[in-house]
C-alpha cells in the first residue's frame, strides 16, 4: 500500500503547470467575482478635482479668524468662480474648491449672520480638502492582473467610467458522484440508500471559488461505467472532480479507471479527514491533460478537501493568487485532542473576546458528521502526533471568506 503523502507534496503536484483559462471580454455588470486577465491603468484622476470633505465654508487659510462675506454658493456638481480675495464660499461635501481657496471649515464651527461668516482662527491650508488624484492618479495601476472583482474593485472600475473588462473564463468543472447507494433528493429511498449531500455542497463551494459546473452526473459502480463517465467528463472541461470510490474497497473503481485512461499522480494523504484523496490527469478529446481530483465520499472529507485543494486549484486555473491560501489566525484551543500520524483539520467555531480568539471544536469530528461543518468558522490545523490541551495555541484556517 502506498505511503501517506504530505499535504504540501499534494498541493505541489496539484498546482504544478496549471494552464490558466483563456481571457474573455465582459461588461462590468456581469464581471462580479471574475478574475482580471490583465492589469488596468487608471485613465482619470480620482477625485477629478480638489473638493470639500465637509459641508461648510471654503476660504484662503490666511483669512482664518476674520468675518468674511459669503460671496458664492457651491453644491456638488455646480460650476465654480475664482474666490474674490477676502471672501469665502458656502460649500457642500463634494463641491469643487474654487481657485483662491485652500481650506474648508465645517459649518458647525462657523457663526453666520446675514451674509457674513465668522471663521475661527488657525485653520491650516488643506484642511478638509480632498485633493485631486488623492485616491487614484491617471496612469497609476488601478487593479493588477489576477485581482478578483469584488465590491471595491467594481466600484473602482466604475469610478473610471470603465464598462468592459478582460477577465478569465470561468474554469469548466465536471462534478461526478460515485456510489450505487447514493440517491438524488426528490427520489424515493430504498433500504440502505442515502441522499446525495456532496453534490449540492460542492456545487455551492465550487461556484463560490469561480467554477462553472458544466456537467453534474453520477458514475455507475462498475469498472466500464466508471471509465466511460470519466472519459466523457474530460471533454471540454478544465477539471474533473469525483466523490467517493477512492478508498480500498472492491467497489472503488475510480483509481483504476483514472490509471487506464490517464494518470494517477498521487493517492492517500496524511490528513484527516481526506486520507484516500486521489490526484491525477485525464486526456480530453484532443489529448490535452485535464486535472482530476478524487475526493473521498464522506461529506466532511469533501467539504474539507474542497477548501484545501479545490479552492487553490481554481485560483491557479483563474490566475488568482487570492484564492491560493486561506487566512490563518492563531486561537486558543478550548478543547483537548491527540493526533495520530495524520494532520487533523478540525472544524471549529471561533469566538473573538477580550482575551483573544478562542477555538471551540465541534463535539463529533467524525468525517461522516456533516453537522460539524455548518457552524465551522475555521479549520484548526493540528499537526500529526501532537497533544493539544485547553489553552494551547492552534493555527486556524479562516473559512468565512469569499
Ligand atoms: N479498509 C479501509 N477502509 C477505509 C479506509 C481505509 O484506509 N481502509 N479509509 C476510510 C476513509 S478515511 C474514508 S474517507 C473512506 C472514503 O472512501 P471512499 O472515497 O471510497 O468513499 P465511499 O466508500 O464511496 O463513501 C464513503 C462514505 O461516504 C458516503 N457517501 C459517498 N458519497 C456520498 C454522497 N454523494 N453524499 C453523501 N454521502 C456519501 C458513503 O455512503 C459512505 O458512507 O473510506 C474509509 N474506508
Ligand atoms: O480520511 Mo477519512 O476522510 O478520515 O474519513
Amino acid at each position: 500500500m502506498a505511503e501517506l503523502q504530505s499535504i504540501d507534496t499534494a498541493l505541489t503536484a496539484l498546482l504544478h503547470n496549471v494552464v490558466i483559462t483563456p481571457a474573455q471580454s465582459l461588461p462590468c455588470d456581469e464581471a462580479a467575482g471574475r478574475v482580471l486577465a490583465q492589469g488596468i491603468e487608471a485613465r482619470l484622476d480620482v477625485p477629478a478635482f480638489d473638493n470639500s470633505a465637509m459641508d461648510g465654508y471654503a476660504l484662503d487659510h490666511r483669512d482664518a479668524g476674520k468675518r468674511l462675506n459669503i460671496a458664492q454658493r457651491i453644491a456638488a456638481g455646480s460650476p465654480v468662480k475664482p474666490l474674490v480675495p477676502g471672501t469665502c464660499a458656502r460649500i457642500f461635501t463634494g463641491g469643487e474648491i474654487p481657485p483662491g481657496a485652500d481650506c474648508v471649515v465645517m459649518q458647525e464651527r462657523v457663526e453666520v449672520e446675514d451674509d457674513l461668516a465668522a471663521i475661527p482662527p488657525d485653520i491650516p491650508a488643506g484642511d478638509n480638502v480632498r485633493r485631486r488624484g488623492r485616491d487614484v492618479a491617471a496612469g497609476d495601476l488601478l487593479l493588477p492582473a489576477g485581482e478578483r472583482l469584488e465590491a471595491a474593485a467594481l466600484g473602482h472600475l466604475a469610478g473610471q467610467g470603465i464598462t468592459e473588462v478582460l477577465v478569465r473564463r470561468r474554469p469548466r468543472v465536471a462534478l461526478l458522484s460515485t456510489g450505487d447507494e447514493i440517491v438524488e433528493p426528490g427520489q424515493p429511498l430504498a433500504a440502505g440508500q442515502i441522499y446525495n449531500s456532496n453534490r449540492p455542497m460542492l456545487r455551492r463551494l465550487l461556484e463560490r471559488f469561480g467554477a462553472e459546473l458544466t456537467l453534474i452526473t453520477s458514475i455507475p459502480d462498475d469498472p466500464e461505467g466508471t471509465r466511460e463517465t470519466l472519459r466523457t467528463a474530460a471533454r471540454g472541461t478544465d477539471l474533473v472532480i469525483s466523490t467517493g470510490g477512492v478508498s480500498v474497497g472492491e467497489e472503488d473503481h475510480v483509481k483504476a479507471a483514472l490509471t487506464s485512461l490517464g494518470q494517477l499522480d498521487l493517492w492517500r494523504l496524511a490528513i484527516r479527514p481526506g486520507k484516500p484523496l486521489a490526484l491525477g490527469r485525464l486526456p480530453d478529446e484532443k489529448g490535452r491533460d485535464v486535472r482530476f481530483v478524487g475526493l473521498p465520499g464522506n461529506p466532511v472529507s469533501c467539504f474539507v478537501g474542497a477548501w484545501l485543494f479545490l479552492r487553490p486549484l481554481l485560483g491557479a486555473l483563474q490566475g488568482c493568487p487570492a484564492l491560493a491560501e486561506l487566512p490563518c489566525l492563531t486561537a486558543q484551543a478550548e478543547f483537548a485532542t491527540q493526533t495520530e500520524p495524520r494532520r487533523h483539520y478540525m472544524r471549529v467555531a471561533l469566538e473573538f473576546g477580550s482575551k483573544g480568539i478562542v477555538a471551540r471544536a465541534f463535539r463529533d469530528q467524525n468525517s461522516g458528521v456533516l453537522s460539524s461543518c455548518i457552524s465551522a468558522d475555521a479549520l484548526a490545523v493540528i499537526p500529526a502526533e501532537t497533544r493539544i490541551e485547553p489553552g494551547d495555541p492552534v493555527d486556524c484556517l479562516w473559512l468565512r471568506v469569499e
